[in-house]
Protein backbone atom coordinates (compact mmCIF):
# COMPACT_ATOMS: atom_id res chain seq x y z
CA UNK A 1 0.00 0.00 0.00
CA UNK A 2 1.78 3.50 -0.72
CA UNK A 3 2.21 5.16 2.54
CA UNK A 4 2.19 8.37 1.36
CA UNK A 5 -0.60 10.93 1.44
CA UNK A 6 0.88 14.19 0.30
CA UNK A 7 1.09 14.46 -3.54
CA UNK A 8 -0.93 14.62 -6.48
CA UNK A 9 -2.01 10.97 -8.14
CA UNK A 10 -2.49 11.20 -11.82
CA UNK A 11 -5.59 10.52 -13.84
CA UNK A 12 -6.41 6.93 -14.35
CA UNK A 13 -6.05 6.34 -18.27
CA UNK A 14 -10.01 5.81 -18.97
CA UNK A 15 -10.17 9.70 -17.58
CA UNK A 16 -6.55 10.42 -19.25
CA UNK A 17 -7.48 14.14 -21.45
CA UNK A 18 -5.85 14.63 -24.71
CA UNK A 19 -3.74 17.58 -25.36
CA UNK A 20 -3.31 17.40 -28.88
CA UNK A 21 -5.63 20.62 -29.70
CA UNK A 22 -3.87 22.39 -26.61
CA UNK A 23 -1.52 25.31 -26.78
CA UNK A 24 0.76 25.37 -24.09
CA UNK A 25 3.05 28.14 -22.40
CA UNK A 26 5.70 28.02 -20.19
CA UNK A 27 7.14 30.69 -18.31
CA UNK A 28 10.59 29.94 -16.38
CA UNK A 29 12.98 31.88 -14.97
CA UNK A 30 16.76 32.17 -15.29
CA UNK A 31 17.36 32.19 -11.47
CA UNK A 32 18.81 29.11 -10.03
CA UNK A 33 18.62 27.41 -13.22
CA UNK A 34 20.55 24.33 -12.47
CA UNK A 35 17.24 23.56 -10.73
CA UNK A 36 14.80 24.98 -13.03
CA UNK A 37 16.31 23.93 -16.27
CA UNK A 38 15.08 19.89 -15.31
CA UNK A 39 11.72 21.58 -14.01
CA UNK A 40 11.00 22.70 -17.77
CA UNK A 41 12.70 19.58 -19.43
CA UNK A 42 10.16 17.65 -17.34
CA UNK A 43 6.79 19.33 -17.95
CA UNK A 44 7.58 20.14 -21.84
CA UNK A 45 8.28 15.94 -22.03
CA UNK A 46 5.40 15.02 -19.82
CA UNK A 47 3.14 17.63 -21.93
CA UNK A 48 4.27 16.02 -25.10
CA UNK A 49 4.34 12.49 -24.11
CA UNK A 50 2.12 11.82 -21.62
CA UNK A 51 -0.59 14.36 -23.20
CA UNK A 52 -0.09 14.23 -26.88
CA UNK A 53 0.60 17.95 -26.68
CA UNK A 54 2.03 18.75 -30.07
CA UNK A 55 5.97 19.88 -29.84
CA UNK A 56 5.27 23.29 -31.43
CA UNK A 57 2.38 24.33 -29.29
CA UNK A 58 4.53 24.08 -26.72
CA UNK A 59 5.80 27.60 -26.11
CA UNK A 60 8.83 27.77 -23.87
CA UNK A 61 9.99 32.15 -22.98
CA UNK A 62 12.69 32.56 -20.08
CA UNK A 63 13.16 35.52 -17.66
CA UNK A 64 15.52 37.17 -15.38
CA UNK A 65 13.48 36.10 -11.90
CA UNK A 66 10.66 34.87 -10.45
CA UNK A 67 9.16 38.55 -9.15
CA UNK A 68 9.02 38.68 -13.12
CA UNK A 69 6.69 35.81 -13.79
CA UNK A 70 3.12 37.43 -12.97
CA UNK A 71 3.87 40.08 -15.51
CA UNK A 72 5.08 38.22 -18.39
CA UNK A 73 2.41 35.70 -18.25
CA UNK A 74 0.07 37.89 -18.52
CA UNK A 75 1.72 39.81 -20.90
CA UNK A 76 2.26 36.69 -23.26
CA UNK A 77 -1.61 35.46 -23.10
CA UNK A 78 -2.63 39.11 -23.57
CA UNK A 79 -0.67 39.39 -26.81
CA UNK A 80 -1.27 35.68 -27.75
CA UNK A 81 -4.89 36.21 -27.61
CA UNK A 82 -4.72 39.57 -29.43
CA UNK A 83 -3.21 37.37 -32.30
CA UNK A 84 -6.15 34.48 -31.95
CA UNK A 85 -3.65 32.37 -31.28
CA UNK A 86 -4.89 31.75 -27.53
CA UNK A 87 -3.05 29.27 -24.73
CA UNK A 88 -4.80 26.89 -23.51
CA UNK A 89 -2.92 27.03 -19.82
CA UNK A 90 0.48 28.45 -18.59
CA UNK A 91 2.97 26.92 -16.57
CA UNK A 92 5.17 29.43 -14.44
CA UNK A 93 8.33 27.72 -13.51
CA UNK A 94 10.66 29.48 -10.91
CA UNK A 95 12.80 28.32 -7.93
CA UNK A 96 12.86 31.05 -4.81
CA UNK A 97 15.37 29.68 -2.12
CA UNK A 98 15.39 31.55 1.09
CA UNK A 99 18.75 33.69 1.73
CA UNK A 100 20.24 35.62 4.79
CA UNK A 101 16.93 38.45 4.72
CA UNK A 102 13.84 38.67 4.61
CA UNK A 103 13.70 39.18 0.58
CA UNK A 104 12.62 35.50 0.24
CA UNK A 105 9.02 36.11 1.91
CA UNK A 106 8.60 38.96 0.46
CA UNK A 107 9.23 37.54 -3.57
CA UNK A 108 6.90 34.60 -2.39
CA UNK A 109 4.08 36.37 -1.24
CA UNK A 110 4.08 39.00 -4.48
CA UNK A 111 4.86 36.34 -6.80
CA UNK A 112 1.80 33.74 -5.67
CA UNK A 113 -0.83 36.61 -5.40
CA UNK A 114 0.70 38.52 -8.99
CA UNK A 115 0.53 34.83 -10.33
CA UNK A 116 -3.03 34.15 -8.94
CA UNK A 117 -4.42 37.20 -10.18
CA UNK A 118 -3.15 36.38 -13.59
CA UNK A 119 -5.57 33.56 -13.79
CA UNK A 120 -8.30 35.36 -12.94
CA UNK A 121 -7.56 38.32 -14.53
CA UNK A 122 -7.02 36.47 -18.08
CA UNK A 123 -9.27 33.68 -17.68
CA UNK A 124 -6.36 31.69 -18.54
CA UNK A 125 -4.92 28.59 -16.17
CA UNK A 126 -1.63 30.05 -15.15
CA UNK A 127 0.03 26.92 -13.13
CA UNK A 128 2.19 27.84 -9.80
CA UNK A 129 5.08 26.18 -10.59
CA UNK A 130 7.04 27.90 -8.21
CA UNK A 131 9.62 26.18 -5.42
CA UNK A 132 9.75 27.90 -2.49
CA UNK A 133 12.73 26.30 -0.58
CA UNK A 134 14.25 26.81 2.32
CA UNK A 135 17.62 25.33 1.69
CA UNK A 136 19.34 23.68 -2.05
CA UNK A 137 18.63 20.61 -1.32
CA UNK A 138 14.80 20.95 -0.78
CA UNK A 139 14.89 22.63 -4.08
CA UNK A 140 17.10 19.61 -5.73
CA UNK A 141 14.47 16.95 -4.72
CA UNK A 142 11.73 18.87 -6.36
CA UNK A 143 13.32 18.77 -9.38
CA UNK A 144 14.00 15.61 -9.41
CA UNK A 145 17.87 15.38 -8.89
CA UNK A 146 18.96 12.84 -6.63
CA UNK A 147 17.82 9.75 -4.54
CA UNK A 148 14.05 9.92 -3.85
CA UNK A 149 13.21 12.62 -5.65
CA UNK A 150 10.37 13.71 -7.85
CA UNK A 151 10.14 16.32 -10.07
CA UNK A 152 7.23 18.30 -9.34
CA UNK A 153 6.91 19.59 -13.38
CA UNK A 154 5.66 16.47 -14.25
CA UNK A 155 2.36 16.85 -11.66
CA UNK A 156 2.45 20.90 -12.83
CA UNK A 157 1.83 19.75 -17.01
CA UNK A 158 -0.92 17.39 -15.53
CA UNK A 159 -3.06 20.10 -13.66
CA UNK A 160 -1.84 22.44 -16.62
CA UNK A 161 -3.79 19.77 -18.81
CA UNK A 162 -6.78 19.25 -16.63
CA UNK A 163 -7.17 22.80 -16.01
CA UNK A 164 -7.30 23.45 -19.87
CA UNK A 165 -10.20 21.05 -20.18
CA UNK A 166 -11.51 23.50 -17.61
CA UNK A 167 -11.47 26.71 -19.72
CA UNK A 168 -12.64 25.20 -22.47
CA UNK A 169 -16.12 24.60 -20.87
O1 LIG B 1 13.72 33.55 -9.10
C1 LIG B 1 14.32 34.01 -8.12
N1 LIG B 1 14.54 35.35 -8.04
C2 LIG B 1 15.20 35.89 -6.97
N2 LIG B 1 15.40 37.22 -6.94
C3 LIG B 1 15.23 38.06 -8.12
C4 LIG B 1 13.77 38.54 -8.30
O2 LIG B 1 12.93 37.46 -8.67
C5 LIG B 1 13.73 39.60 -9.39
O3 LIG B 1 14.24 39.06 -10.59
C6 LIG B 1 14.52 40.86 -9.02
O4 LIG B 1 14.07 41.31 -7.74
C7 LIG B 1 14.34 41.96 -10.04
O5 LIG B 1 12.97 42.30 -10.17
C8 LIG B 1 15.63 35.05 -5.92
N3 LIG B 1 16.28 35.56 -4.76
O6 LIG B 1 16.51 36.79 -4.61
O7 LIG B 1 16.66 34.77 -3.85
C9 LIG B 1 15.39 33.64 -6.03
O8 LIG B 1 15.74 32.81 -5.15
N4 LIG B 1 14.75 33.18 -7.13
Amino acid sequence: MDKTIKGLKPLSDDLKIDGSNYRILIVHTRWNSTVVDPLVKGAKETLINEYNVKEENVCIYGIPGAYELPYTAHHLIEAAKRADKPFNAVICIGVLIKGSTAHFEYICEAVTQGIMRVNIDTDTPVIFGVLTCLNEEQALLRAGIGENSHNHAIDWAGTAIEMAKVRSI
